[in-house]
């Protein structure tokens, strides 16, 4: 079969050197403007304008399951369903599906198991073996509003628990008060507690008020040593839209050109689609280049988009949709 942005759709094992971060260069981000109008108009014609059909389209798709962070985060979580999740996450693609499209022998795995510092352990556990990382939401998600001392402490507990990637949350405060400072000087402690364990900074940008604030946040968060920068913890009013992807995206690009290092961007909330994953990945490729749509650049933050996809496969190799039902989850 074809294969999305022209590889194979197995996870791939390509490493990035790290992103170092570098001083606060405050006037850079400053200087960042936005052009909304222009945004608006590009992001408006990228569904109409970017389409993939059958085989193409299967090979974007499972490109896709490889870069989700296989996510719960709810008050009513269990260890039971985390290690549901985790076991989907190890088989995210029926194997008669996966033998249909041609692809039975390759092993496709979720890029992630998310959850809450509680879990980490037993998600560690349930992965061992199997190479999938488990990312852990700490630093008192998802407001963020918790004591600095214990953010620092939540993360160094999720690390020592097994956590590969921490996802923290800023503080909206220090953007919507104009405190770079205090924003640059957090996500530097926040990427020294991590140690080895990438950090992926969730800006929560429904409660950051303007897409220029997004811009420097983005930037500010890289300037401290982001090794991704992530939308949303699902819990704003607004979560992941395809116009702050692109402001998030024009960023990242504006950074590598900078300092030479390539950050990873990850939308999370309400992607719960197909279709809605495939126009994430053709902005990535189309803004970032193919190297972008791999899980180490590339992660999608979703708790059910992994049913939908796996139910358009099977419509694909079937001709017919089956139910939700057939689709578990966790
Ligand atoms: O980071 C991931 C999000 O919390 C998942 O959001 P979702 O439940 O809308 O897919």
């Amino acid at each position: 079969m074809p294969a999305a942005g022209s590889t194979a759709a197995e996870p791939q094992t390509n490493h990035w050197p790290r992103n170092p971060g570098m001083d606060l260069d405050l006037s850079w981000a400053l200087d960042t403007r936005v052009n909304l109008s222009a945004g608006e108009r590009r992001v408006a014609t990228l569904p109409g304008r970017r389409t993939v059909k059958k085989d193409a389209q299967a090979a974007w798709l499972l490109k896709a399951v490889t870069c989700i962070d296989l996510t719960t985060l709810n008050g009513d979580d269990t260890t039971e369903r985390v290690k549901r999740l985790c076991a989907k996450a190890m088989s995210p693609v029926r194997q008669d599906i996966l033998d249909a499209l041609g692809m039975g022998d390759r092993r496709i795995t979720t890029g992630a198991v998310c959850v809450y510092h509680r879990f980490v352990a037993a998600a560690v556990e349930a992965l061992q073996h199997s190479g999938i990382p488990v990312a852990a939401v700490s630093t008192g998600f998802p407001a963020g509003l918790t004591p600095h001392h214990l953010k620092v402490k939540e993360i160094e507990a999720s690390v020592a628990d097994g956590a590969k990637e921490i996802d923290i949350v800023i503080t909206r405060e220090h953007v919507l008060t104009g405190n770079w400072q205090a924003l640059y000087e957090e996500m530097k402690d926040y990427r020294a507690a991590c140690g080895s364990a990438h950090v992926k900074a969730i800006l929560a940008t429904g409660d950051l008020k303007t897409l220029r604030n997004v811009a420097r946040a983005s930037l500010v968060c890289m300037m401290a040593g982001a090794d991704f920068i992530k939308t949303s913890t699902g819990k704003e009013g607004v979560n992941a839209t395809l116009l702050v992807t692109l402001v998030m995206l024009r960023m990242i690009r504006a950074y590598e050109e900078r300092t030479g290092f390539k950050v990873g961007y990850k939308p999370a909330g309400g992607i719960s689609t197909a279709k809605d994953v495939l126009n994430y990945q053709f902005l990535m490729k189309d803004e970032l280049g193919r190297e972008w749509l791999e899980p180490d650049l590339f992660r999608i933050g979703a708790s059910s988009l992994l049913a939908d996809i796996e139910r358009q496969l099977e419509h694909h190799v079937t001709g017919a949709y089956s139910a939700f039902n057939r689709h578990p989850i966790g």
